[in-house]
């Protein structure tokens, strides 16, 4: 209890980086209201507050207080000084409530038997919203108090406590609540039996029909692949309607985009058996419902911008956006040119990555057996991302040089060694080299410092011109100073390149990627209002920080350059749209018609599409959310989604009614099982367990290494002939599986990047396959009897495509994740997911996805390694992704070894394909195609 004043500010440091402070007090004296300083003076009503809740934004946490026509955001907090504050503003709004019940005790008797009239009859499945809705139509304080959405019963005088009636426990605890609602639930099943029984052609499973009944005020319905989530939402709103729970008018449906919200508008008026122009209840997307909002309320719609509705126009505008800067700020023109020559990619220490492989399959554009395997835009091959630092910047300033040049030294005894400087400059015959030592000079590598010595001592001996840079320069920003100054003192001319010349010799993807973290950022930056000093310490907790603040300062240009295009055009884009419409729900000039909330695809939420949500939710009282969806789906980091909402959903949206959907329609149960696994191999997802309608189908996963040809191996080549494969096979079985004449199985073709596409828009007809070809992103929420997966390799663009997994989004995620990869691995999960029957997946024979080997640990034998013409191959028992191969030893005797050499130096005497089984396990297994 508050008994005395208590006054609440940002932390002294906060401050610094607020454009507007607060202050708020509580104070005894005046027990019904806040006390807050933000701007203005403003207090706010403790019977107006809907909710207070706290969260992590970029640098600190805020504390948000939801109230009538306001949102007040209490930023600059500490994780322990937001928790105090909440709590104490909880504990003081409910200090006043109490006040109100004490005044007006009499009335709680009337009260009473309005609670036990709802209870009694067993009618309806009660959230914590019923309870309070019931209590809230008896007129007075007492009941005005107990139906306040921040009632609680522990935090009111215990003598009070003890005055409510038995009845109240449905409101204060939630066991009995709970209790009765578990009773509800096994009723309804068997009096609704016959209606879910047959919805949308379907009987609807044990789950889906819990999820339909299930109405707490937030309701988290965790799906799988394929589990039916569409016929849930269907299930649901036609069960709801069916109760006359709500009018149609009351419930909004949201999906992720216009098909699905199409798909849906047409399954749920199907199910009720009405036009689609009839349908009342709202089935839309987030921008439309946006869009609908200021349009009601403004009277006119929404000037967007002309570049927002096409699929790349944002990526169009930040081109344009960029040329320009470059021709009119200097300041501009240097940092893009440096981060696009110089800092490709994140110099990340090898120490953070899970082994040395790693690491090295992090830096390494090629495979070399030497240890160079990082290019350079000087066209030569090194060994370190901070010495292709170094040969990026010398190529620019057009300085002469030469890498890892052997020369050789007299030792003190008289030997000769020989030694490979790291750079050397012919016009001075100078010789620099780049070492591994951090700032308190000791180094990383074994035995490393005495080498160091003895190459310093040996320079000085034989009177060479010699100079030296090292990783702590590298890592505090002041490696490339230090070099300039030293070529300068030698008076080696630095002629730097003309802008042209430099950007032809950039390969296309590195100022791809960095457009596309531009655009991931831009929607961060102006939604959550960072500032460039925001930006700059975040920058100061990555591991690459000359680049962090590079990008950190350029992305501030750039988003201020787009901000001001929006500002002089007049326009708005999406996510301000969305920010407006938020505002008009939160100031309540729009009054809300919905009571029941439904949102799809919940996994791919951002922050401005959950305000919207919640403004929704909190405007009109007794609100409830229906949120469906997979964290093991959420792809759209770049697109601004955050799946930490989804993850924490209570701490978002309050507390809640968290359900499953873990039976697949789909997959077959060993698909099913591996993608499960290999999915949650990651942590931080949702712990699943996903059983399948379909028994799994042995080998149902097969790998097809594709030969390397003319350094690349042909995918589109081996796509076709596996199609044709594939449809010959089905042709010799067609008894199994041909229900009518016509019928064809669908096969999906998916791959990581469109420049993989093989089909150019020209996609070939078979007699027994209908096939289809698109991205691993665009073919969520579809299916098929079988998929085929291209390219799934190593490499920066591969899969796992390591280019995406760039730390800069970390500069402006609030709650960035922390598993390597997280995301490609969820995308890969999504292209495992979408076939029934089986998969294909081809991969570039010399450098197999990581991924591949892991399946393989899952699943052992049931993944299947085969030639294109479907010849099984001789997996490497060791590495697992390696076929052996004949080889010839010594003395012309034969011998097989691993195709992976030298990653794998595996060898064995026989095949196991002639018969000798060498590891795996001796069962039998079907080595063609299977239908099921
Ligand atoms: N109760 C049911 N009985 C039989 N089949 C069902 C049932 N519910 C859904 N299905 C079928 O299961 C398949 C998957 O359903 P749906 O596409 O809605 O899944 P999803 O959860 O949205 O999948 P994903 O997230 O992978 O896109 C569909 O073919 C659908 O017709």
């Amino acid at each position: 209890m508050i008994g005395r004043s208590r006054t609440y500010r940002p932390s002294l440091w906060a401050r610094i980086f607020l454009s507007e402070s607060w202050k708020l007090v509580l104070s005894a004296s005046s027990s019904d209201r806040i006390r807050l300083q933000l701007g203005a003076d403003d207090d706010i009503p403790c019977l107006d507050v809907a909710e207070v809740s706290s969260s992590k934004a970029l640098l600190w946490h805020t504390v948000e207080i939801r109230s009538k026509g306001r949102v007040d955001a209490l930023s600059g907090l500490t994780a322990k000084s937001a928790q105090t504050l909440r709590d104490d503003l909880l504990a003081f709004v409910n200090q006043h409530l109490a006040e109100l019940i004490d005044s007006d005790k009499e009335r709680l008797r009337e009260v009473d038997t309005k609670i036990r009239a709802i209870t009694d009859s067993n009618q309806q499945y009660l959230a914590h919203a019923d309870v309070s809705r019931a209590i809230a139509s008896v007129p007075g304080n007492a009941s005005f108090a107990l139906a306040h959405p921040l009632f609680d019963a522990n935090l009111i005088p215990a003598t009070l406590r003890a005055y409510l009636p038995t009845s109240f426990s449905m409101l204060t605890d939630p066991a009995v609540r709970s209790r009765y609602n578990e009773n509800f639930v096994v009723h309804e099943m068997q009096k609704f039996d016959g209606f879910f029984s047959n919805l949308g052609g379907f009987s609807l499973s044990q789950e889906q029909r819990e999820a339909c009944i299930r109405l707490e005020d937030n309701n988290l319905l965790v799906a799988s692949a394929g589990s039916g989530k569409s016929a849930t939402m269907v299930g649901k709103v036609a069960y709801v309607l069916e109760k006359g729970l709500y009018q149609p008018g009351e419930i909004l449906v949201l999906a992720f985009n216009k098909s699905a919200a199409d798909e849906l508008k047409e399954r749920i008026a199907k199910q009720l058996g009405i036009d689609e122009d009839a349908l009342e209840c709202r089935v839309t997307t987030f921008h439309a419902l946006g869009r609908g909002i200021i349009e009601e309320t403004e009277g006119k719609p929404p000037q967007l911008a002309n570049w927002v509705e096409h699929p790349a126009g944002e990526a169009r505008v930040i081109d344009k956006i960029i040329r320009e800067l470059m021709d009119t700020n200097e300041e501009f023109k240097r940092l893009w040119i440096d981060l696009l020559s110089i800092l490709p990619k994140a110099d990340i220490p090898a120490e953070v990555f899970d082994s040395e492989a790693d690491y090295n399959r992090y830096i390494a554009d090629r495979n070399d057996q030497s240890g160079s395997t990082i290019g350079t835009l000087a066209e030569i091959y090194v060994r370190s991302l901070q010495e292709q630092r170094i040969a990026n910047w010398l190529w620019v300033h057009s300085v002469e040089f030469e890498y890892e040049k052997q020369i050789s030294f007299e030792e003190e005894d008289g030997s000769q060694r020989f030694v490979q400087p790291d750079f050397h400059y012919p016009l001075t015959d100078t010789f620099h080299e780049h070492f591994a030592i951090n700032a308190d000079g000791s180094s990383p590598f074994d035995n490393y410092l005495e080498h160091m010595q003895g190459k310093r001592a040996g320079y000085k001996r034989e009177e060479l011109d010699f100079f030296e840079t090292t990783s702590a320069q590298a890592r505090d920003g002041t490696l490339l100073q230090r070099l300039e100054a030293e070529l300068v003192k030698r008076d080696i001319p630095l002629i730097e390149k003309s802008t042209e010349e430099i950007l032809k010799a950039i390969e296309p993807v590195v100022i791809t990627h960095y457009q596309k973290l531009i655009g991931v950022c831009i929607k961060h930056i102006r939604a959550s209002q960072l500032t460039l000093e925001m930006l700059l310490e975040r920058a100061k907790s990555l591991h690459d920080k000359p680049r962090a603040q590079h990008f950190a300062r350029a992305v501030w240009l750039i988003t201020q350059a787009y901000s001001r295009k929006l500002d002089e055009a007049k326009r708005i884009d999406f996510d301000s749209m969305i920010g407006d419409a938020v505002r008009l729900v939160e100031t309540g000039r729009y009054q809300s018609p919905y009571s029941l909330i439904l949102v799809d695809e919940f996994q791919d939420i951002s922050d401005p599409r959950a305000n919207l949500i919640k403004a929704l939710k909190h405007q009109k009282p007794f609100t409830k959310v229906f949120a469906v969806g997979d964290d093991w789906q959420s792809i759209y980091r770049f697109a601004g989604s955050d799946i930490t909402i989804f993850t924490q959903f209570e701490a978002n949206f309050g507390a809640c009614w968290q359900g499953r959907l873990e039976q697949t329609y789909r997959c077959n149960q060993l698909l099913a099982d591996t993608a499960a696994r290999f999915v949650q191999r990651n942590p931080a997802q949702i712990t699943k367990t996903v059983r399948s309608t379909r028994a799994g189908i042995p080998r149902s996963i097969r790998v097809i290494p594709v030969t390397v040809e003319w350094r690349k191996p042909s995918f589109p080549a081996a796509c076709f002939q596996l199609l044709e494969r594939l449809d010959t096979f089905l042709e010799s079985i067609a008894g199994q599986w041909r229900q009518q004449e016509g019928h064809k199985l669908k096969v999906l073709v998916l791959w990581r990047y469109n420049l993989l596409d093989p089909f150019g828009g020209q996609i070939p007809q078979f007699s027994n396959i209908e096939v289809t070809g698109l991205s691993f992103h665009r073919s969520k929420g579809l299916e098929a009897d079988y998929t085929v997966l291209l390219d799934v390799s190593e490499g920066d663009y591969g899969v796992p495509s390591r280019i995406e997994d760039d730390e800069l989004l970390n500069l402006v995620i609030p709650r960035p994740e922390t598993y390597a990869y997280a995301e490609e691995r969820r995308l890969f999960y999504v292209a495992l997911t979408r076939a029934s029957r089986g998969t294909f997946i081809l991969c570039n024979r010399r450098k197999p996805s990581r991924y591949i080997r892991e399946l393989c640990e899952i699943a052992d034998d049931d993944v299947r390694f085969e030639a294109v013409d479907g010849k099984e191959l001789d997996q490497c028992p060791r590495c697992l992704v390696g076929q052996m191969v004949e080889r010839q030893g010594r003395n012309n005797t034969t011998f097989y070894g691993c195709n992976q050499f030298p990653e794998c130096s595996h060898t064995q005497k026989t095949t196991r394909l002639s018969g000798e089984k060498i590891c795996r396990q001796d069962r039998e297994r079907p080595t063609t195609l299977q239908v099921k």
